[in-house]
C-alpha cells in the first residue's frame, strides 16, 4: 500500500470559488541526540540529563537532569552565592561552564525533591533559552560535570521503576505524546489512573476468589463433607462474583474496538467503477495532488493512502484502483483490483462514488452492496438538475459543488463510528465507569481472562473434583488483568515502549 508521507490534514470545507489548500504540518518529535538502545535493560542509579525540548533554535528550552547528582550539578553551574530554591519555586539563575567559568546564560531553574517528582528522584529543570549555543553550551557543561547522557524514554523508565507510573500510565503518556488528534488527545488523557483503578479492582476481585478457593483446596484434603459435591456451598459468593465479573469483561470487550479506531485511525476506503472520480476526490479531501487523475478508465492501481483529520479524528482515506474485469482489463490492473477489494474489504468505512456510469443508481437504488457507508454521486456539473436523485451525495470535482457537504456527511459518518470520545459528556455519562479498550495488547490480555474465568465457571460445576483447575483458571485471569497495568511479568513490553519515546521524556 502506497502511504503518502504528507502531514496530516484537516480538509476545509471548500466553496465553489475557493479550493483552499492546507499544508498542516504534524508536529515531529525531533530528537536531540539519537540513541537507540533501549532505556530499562540496565537501569542504573545514576544521574541522566537530556534535553526535554524539540532541537533548536526556539525561544525557549528546557534541560533535564534526574538523579542524585542533578542538585549538585545545579550548584555546580551556578555562583557561590546562588540559593537553592525551594522545591517547585522557580528561580532565576545565572549560568556558568563549572571549569571554563563561561558564562551560558540567564535562565530560570526548578527542582523537585524526589520522590515527589516525574521520576521519583531529585530533578532539575534548567528553563533556557533555546539558541543552539545556549543549548549546547549548557548540555556540555552538564556533562562536564559527570553526568551521562539519557536513553529515550529513560525519564519515564525511572518513573516505572520508582513505582511513580504503571505500564498502562507509561503508554498513555506514550499516547499522549504522539496524539495527532483532539479525540486521541482526550483518550490518552482518560486511560490512565481511572482505569488503572478499574483493571486493579478486577485483579483484587480474582486474587480474593482465588485465596477462597485456595482455602476450599486445603479444607476438602482433610474433609469427607459431602456438601463439597455442589458449587454455591463449595465457592459460596465468589461463583456470583466471578460470574459478575465476567459479564463486565464481556461488556468491556463489546465496546465497538473504538479505542482502537481512535488510536490507530479509522479507515475509510474510496470505491466505485473506474472513472468515477475517486482520485480527484481523494486529491480535494488531502488539498493536494495525491493521486493521479486522468480521463482514462483505470488510472490507479496502487492503493494510495492519506491521513486526516476529520471532526477531531484520525483517518486513513484510501483510493483504490476502479473496480472492473473482463478481457481489457491487463495483469497490472487485475493486481490493483485486487488490492483495492482488500482494502475495501479491510475499510471500517466504504464509500462509494459513483461517476457518470452509475447512473442508474442515482434515483435511490442504493445497490446491492451492504458494505457501503457512504454513496458519493459525482460530476455533477454534468448532469441535469432533475437528474439529481435524493439518495447518497452530488458533488462536483470540477466546480466543488457538494463538497462541504461531503466533509460534512463523511465527519458524521466517521464520529458515530468512534463514538462521543472528546464530545462532551452528558449528565447521564457523569461518573460513568465506563472505559474503552485503547490497545491491542490490552484487550488481548482480558479476552484471556475472559476465557480463563468462563472455563472456571464450567470448572466449578464439576464442584469439588475440579477445584484445584479451577483454581488455577482464576489465577491464570489475575495475571493477565495484571499484565495490563504492568503489576506482573512486562519485561518484554517493557523494552519496545520505552525504545518509542523521544530523549528526555
Ligand atoms: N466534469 C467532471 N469531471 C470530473 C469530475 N471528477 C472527476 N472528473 C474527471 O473524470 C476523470 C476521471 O477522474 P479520476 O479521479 O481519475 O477517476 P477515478 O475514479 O480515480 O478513476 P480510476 O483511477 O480509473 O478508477 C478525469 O478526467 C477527471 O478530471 C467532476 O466532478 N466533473
Ligand atoms: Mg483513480
Amino acid at each position: 500500500m502506497a502511504f503518502t508521507t504528507m502531514a496530516l490534514v484537516t480538509p476545509r470545507i471548500m466553496t465553489k470559488t475557493s479550493f483552499a489548500r492546507i499544508l498542516a504540518s504534524s508536529p515531529q518529535l525531533r530528537l536531540y541526540s539519537s540513541s537507540s538502545s533501549s532505556a530499562t535493560a540496565d537501569f542504573e542509579d545514576d544521574t541522566i540529563y537530556a534535553l526535554s525540548t524539540s532541537s533548536p533554535p526556539s525561544a525557549l528550552a528546557i534541560v533535564r537532569l534526574s538523579g542524585p547528582e542533578s542538585i549538585p550539578t545545579l550548584e555546580k553551574l551556578t555562583s557561590t552565592d546562588f540559593k537553592v530554591p525551594a522545591p517547585r519555586k522557580m528561580s532565576l539563575a545565572k549560568l556558568f561552564h563549572p571549569i571554563t567559568k563561561q558564562p551560558l546564560d540567564e535562565g530560570m531553574a526548578v527542582i523537585f525533591k524526589g520522590p515527589r517528582s516525574f521520576t521519583g528522584e531529585d530533578v532539575v529543570e534548567f528553563h533556557i533559552h533555546g539558541s543552539r549555543g545556549v543549548v549546547d553550551g549548557v548540555i556540555e557543561a552538564v556533562s562536564d560535570s559527570g553526568l551521562r547522557a539519557a536513553e529515550r524514554g529513560e525519564f519515564t523508565s525511572r518513573a516505572f521503576q520508582n513505582d511513580k507510573l504503571s505500564l498502562l500510565e507509561v503508554e498513555s503518556l506514550h499516547s499522549l505524546l504522539t496524539s495527532q488528534t483532539s479525540t486521541q488527545r482526550v483518550l490518552a488523557l482518560s486511560t490512565s489512573s481511572k482505569v488503572v483503578e478499574i483493571y486493579d479492582s478486577w485483579r483484587e476481585t480474582l486474587i480474593k476468589a482465588m485465596s477462597h478457593t485456595e482455602a476450599i483446596i486445603d479444607f476438602s484434603s482433610d474433609s469427607d463433607n459431602t456438601d463439597l459435591q455442589q458449587p454455591e456451598l463449595i465457592y459460596g459468593g465468589v461463583l456470583n462474583n466471578v460470574i459478575e465479573l465476567r459479564k463486565k469483561m464481556e461488556s468491556h470487550l463489546h465496546d465497538g474496538y473504538k479505542g482502537e479506531l481512535i488510536t490507530n485511525g479509522v479507515k475509510v476506503c474510496l470505491t466505485g467503477l473506474p472513472n468515477a472520480g475517486k482520485s480527484s476526490i481523494i486529491n480535494i479531501l488531502a488539498s493536494r495532488d495525491v493521486s493521479i487523475v486522468s480521463s482514462t478508465p483505470g488510472t490507479t492501481r496502487d492503493v494510495v493512502t492519506v491521513q486526516l483529520d476529520l471532526g477531531g479524528v484520525l483517518c486513513l482515506v484510501s483510493d483504490t484502483a476502479g473496480l472492473r474485469e473482463g478481457e481489457d482489463v491487463g495483469e497490472v490492473e487485475s493486481e490493483g483490483v485486487k488490492r483495492a477489494l482488500r482494502v475495501r474489504e479491510e475499510a471500517d468505512i466504504v464509500v462509494e462514488v459513483v461517476g457518470l456510469d452509475g447512473r442508474d443508481s442515482i434515483h435511490g437504488d442504493d445497490g446491492e452492496d451492504d458494505d457501503v457507508d457512504l454513496r458519493v454521486f459525482n460530476k455533477a456539473d454534468l448532469r441535469e438538475k432533475d437528474e439529481l436523485g435524493s439518495s447518497g451525495i452530488s458533488i462536483s470535482c470540477v466546480n466543488g459543488d457538494g463538497v462541504d457537504k461531503l466533509i460534512r456527511k463523511l465527519t458524521e459518518v466517521v464520529k458515530d463510528r468512534v463514538g462521543n470520545v472528546g464530545g462532551e459528556k452528558s449528565e447521564k455519562d457523569e461518573g460513568s465507569e465506563d472505559i474503552i479498550i485503547t490497545k491491542r495488547r490490552h484487550r488481548e490480555h482480558v479476552e484471556a481472562a475472559y476465557e480463563a474465568l468462563c472455563r472456571f465457571e464450567t470448572l466449578a460445576i464439576e464442584g469439588e473434583a475440579a477445584v484445584d483447575l479451577a483454581s488455577e483458571e482464576l489465577r491464570v485471569a489475575s495475571v493477565e488483568i495484571g499484565r495490563i497495568v504492568g503489576r506482573v511479568d512486562v519485561e518484554d513490553v517493557l523494552d519496545s515502549l520505552f525504545n518509542d519515546f523521544c530523549v528526555g521524556k
